[in-house]
């Protein structure tokens, strides 16, 4: 992992922002905001993915807890958000820190352009010394729209700018073997190596004010570490928390953590594109010899080894690949869906050589 200054994505939830009862609590932000200065004022750069709009904004409607419906979430959040990001501006102007506020939805990641116009933006004002304050645009997205729960949005913008280390702040500090809420003899797990399905299942659901609970924050975990990031789950209790936290003695739970080992770039935001965010036009099946040339001869992918073609896709859009009825990555086609279709050939045949995916336009799906 990379030592010294450090890009670092911290995420943090409802329950660590607002008071039990709803409504910004500015204790609580201001132990944020303080713990964020002291990363910066480190030298290290800082995005802060914030929740809290809901939890901040439905007392102001006359909710007297967490709404259910849509549409009141949605007001609360547009109420909370704009709360929320006057409290930041005022306390991180304490710091001398200008903040920035980005609104995002699933859209913007699906979408190429908005997705590069997204990274521009987030690079920009990293370059400029601003934090970026990042939240989903909570009032437009439409429940089959959403990332989920802000726990994944984190993990796919720790991806986007290709973070260090991703910070999950919660009310708890760390994942215990079962929820430490209803357990008092729950025990804490410091080191995850990387999250498995048996520890999926140790995770419950969520506190008052949150929503996807530590098994969301287990699986955006699990995200990030397949984008070459490892996270750390826990609590903020003294400003100096996060500087321990990049120091790696936090008081929480480190998830494919590696201090000793090399540094790594992560997955090229290209690849990340294709691999968790492209809409996927089609698919093709593909014979044994391919999978092997690609997957463990890292070549790229040629028409001969094609068996099948599936959907309505043009030169350009992702398509997903299968061998033996097994779905192995994804990529970029070069060739329309009924052009391919056209070219397929009997097995062994060498009469066409075309790429039909380029090595640089493929991920593999583990
Ligand atoms: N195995 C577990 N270990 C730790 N916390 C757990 C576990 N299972 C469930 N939880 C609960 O997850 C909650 C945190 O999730 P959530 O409420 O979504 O937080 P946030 O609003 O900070 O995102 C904690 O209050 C905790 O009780
Ligand atoms: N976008 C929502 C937060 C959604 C969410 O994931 O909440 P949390 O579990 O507290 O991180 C809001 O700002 O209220």
């Amino acid at each position: 992992m990379k030592k010294g200054k450090m890009r670092l994505v911290v995420k943090v939830g409802s329950s660590s922002l607002a008071a039990p009862s709803g409504g910004v609590d500015p204790a609580k932000m201001s132990l944020l905001v303080n713990a964020v200065s002291q990363l910066r004022e480190a030298g290290h750069q800082v995005v802060l993915v914030s929740s809290g709009a809901v939890a901040s904004g439905y007392q102001s409607l006359g909710y007297k807890q967490r709404p259910r419906t849509l549409a009141a979430k949605q007001a609360s959040a547009a109420i909370g958000q704009s709360l929320l990001m006057q409290t930041y501006t005022q306390l991180f102007a304490a710091h001398r820190f200008g903040v920035a506020q980005i609104l995002l939805t699933r859209g913007d990641f699906s979408n190429r352009e908005r997705y590069q116009h997204a990274f521009q933006t987030l690079s920009l004002l990293l370059d400029k010394n601003i934090l970026p304050i990042i939240n989903e645009n909570d009032t437009v997205s439409v429940a089959e729209l959403t990332f989920g729960d802000n726990d994944m949005l984190g993990a796919l913008v720790a991806g986007l700018v290709h973070a260090d280390l991703y910070l999950i702040l919660t009310d708890t500090n760390g994942l215990y073997d079962k929820d430490p809420r209803n357990h008092p003899d729950a025990t804490r797990i410091a080191w995850l190596p990387q999250v498995t399905e048996e520890i999926e299942a140790l995770a419950g659901g969520a506190s008052q004010l949150g929503t996807g609970g530590m098994r969301s924050k287990l699986i955006a975990a699990k995200t990030a570490q397949g984008l070459g990031i490892p996270s750390f789950i826990g609590k903020l209790e003294q400003p100096s928390d996060l500087l321990e936290i990049v120091q790696g003695n936090g008081n929480g739970t480190y998830v494919s953590y590696q201090p000793e080992a090399p540094a790594t770039t992560g997955l090229p935001t290209r690849k990340q594109w294709i691999a968790l965010h492209s809409p996927i036009r089609g698919s093709i099946s593909i014979d044994s010899g391919a999978a092997e040339a690609i997957l463990e001869k890292r070549r790229s992918l040629l028409l001969a080894g094609v068996r099948g073609v599936d959907g309505t896709f043009s030169p350009g859009d992702v398509v997903e690949v299968y061998c033996d009825g097994a779905l192995i990555g994804r990529g970029v086609s070069r060739y329309d869906a009924a052009d391919l279709a056209e070219l397929l050939l009997p097995a062994g045949s060498t009469r066409h050589s075309g790429t039909v995916i380029h090595r640089d336009h493929w991920t593999q799906i583990t």
